[in-house]
């Protein structure tokens, strides 16, 4: 749906041949292979877009890295803090572009809302809150504890991402959390609340068995910002005064609210790499780091594990 002169989906790769064919018939792209070291291999990829499931994208991530590719890895990056670390010491070591793709920092709802925080509308900050809760049933994934399902490092990301932004990537003084755990195993529900310096208060809650509001909000001593769909706004409430955001319409079908909006996160890895930058401004490698630190920092809380934990 981008300009061809500045994004082409030239391959596609899937661990069976058949599958990535059909992709590939389907949307008009050149390549299919059926696997991913031979798209990593592949020179006419600049960029590799990981979309495999949680427990697969270090592998793919660190292959696709070798073979000097930029990589937009889908969010939750790693499974935990020491996968997020040793991605990015990867591509630090070898100079070569890493994002996590938390595609909600490109909507331009964020973008105000980030502007809006800038410029003090809302005063001295106090507290923030947002919500993901949906239920996910249908995605097999979404309770497989081999494939680190739950609420956390699918859903709740989104809500630690808010939050960070809200309060400048700073990392929280404590956090306490209680959680629900779903008879696989995996993380249901969870509440958490994180102190931020200064005594300002975050909290949020996530689910993959509860539909909640999933609204994000901003409290300061001036007034409130409020956002619609934590995980892809196109709304924004500053002070009860309303701006619509609309997603861009391309005519295609999306398996995912908004889905449109990814073009958002793609122009911005270009515009990134055409500026030489190893990582993006908008989510630091750091910011990351510190975004898995929380979400395992929750999960040893509330006593959810996973095999890649080990
Ligand atoms: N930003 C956003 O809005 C969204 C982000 N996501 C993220 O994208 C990622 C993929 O989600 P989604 O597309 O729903 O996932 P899918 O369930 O569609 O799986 C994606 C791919 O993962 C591989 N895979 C599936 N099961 C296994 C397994 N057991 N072992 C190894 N590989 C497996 C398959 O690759 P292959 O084809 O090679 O077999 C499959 O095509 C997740 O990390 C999720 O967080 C997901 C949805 C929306
Ligand atoms: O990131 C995502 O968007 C919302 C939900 O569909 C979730 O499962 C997915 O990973």
């Amino acid at each position: 749906s981008l300009p061809p002169s500045e994004h082409q989906v030239v391959a596609v790769a899937a661990r069976d041949l058949n599958r990535a064919k059909e992709f590939a018939q389907k949307y008009n792209i050149p390549k299919a292979y059926g696997s991913y070291e031979e798209l990593a291999k592949d020179p006419n990829v600049e960029v590799a877009y990981v979309g495999t499931q949680h427990p697969q994208h270090k592998a793919v991530v660190l292959l696709c890295l070798a073979a000097g590719k930029a990589v937009l890895c889908e969010k939750p990056m790693g499974v935990n803090v020491a996968e997020v670390r040793e991605m990015v010491a990867e591509a630090r070591s070898r100079g070569i572009f890493l994002m996590e793709a938390i595609w909600s920092r490109f909507f331009p709802a964020m973008e105000a809302l980030r502007e809006v925080l800038a410029q003090g509308i809302v005063g001295d900050l106090r507290v923030a809150r947002a919500e993901f809760g949906s239920e996910l049933s249908h995605l097999p994934r979404s309770t497989d504890w081999s494939q680190a399902g739950g609420s956390l490092l699918d859903l709740g990301i989104y809500c630690v991402q808010f939050l960070s932004t809200v309060f400048g990537a700073q990392k929280p003084e404590k956090v306490s959390a209680m959680g629900r755990i779903h008879e696989t195993g995996v993380d249901d529900t969870v509440s958490v609340l994180l102190q931020y310096p200064g005594g300002v208060h975050g909290s949020f809650t996530c689910s993959i068995t509860s539909n909640l509001p999933n609204t994000a909000y901003v409290i300061g001593t001036k007034g409130m910002a409020q956002i619609c769909k934590t995980w892809c706004p196109t709304e924004l409430v500053v002070n009860g005064e309303r701006k619509e955001f609309p997603p861009p319409a391309l005519g295609k079908n999306y398996n995912f609210l908004n889905g449109s909006c990814m073009s958002y996160e793609a122009n911005h890895v270009r515009e990134c790499l055409r500026k030489g930058l190893k990582e993006s401004p908008v989510v630091p490698l750091a910011e990351s780091e510190l975004l898995a630190e929380i979400l395992e920092e929750v999960r040893k809380a509330i006593g959810v594990t996973f095999p890649q934990d080990k």
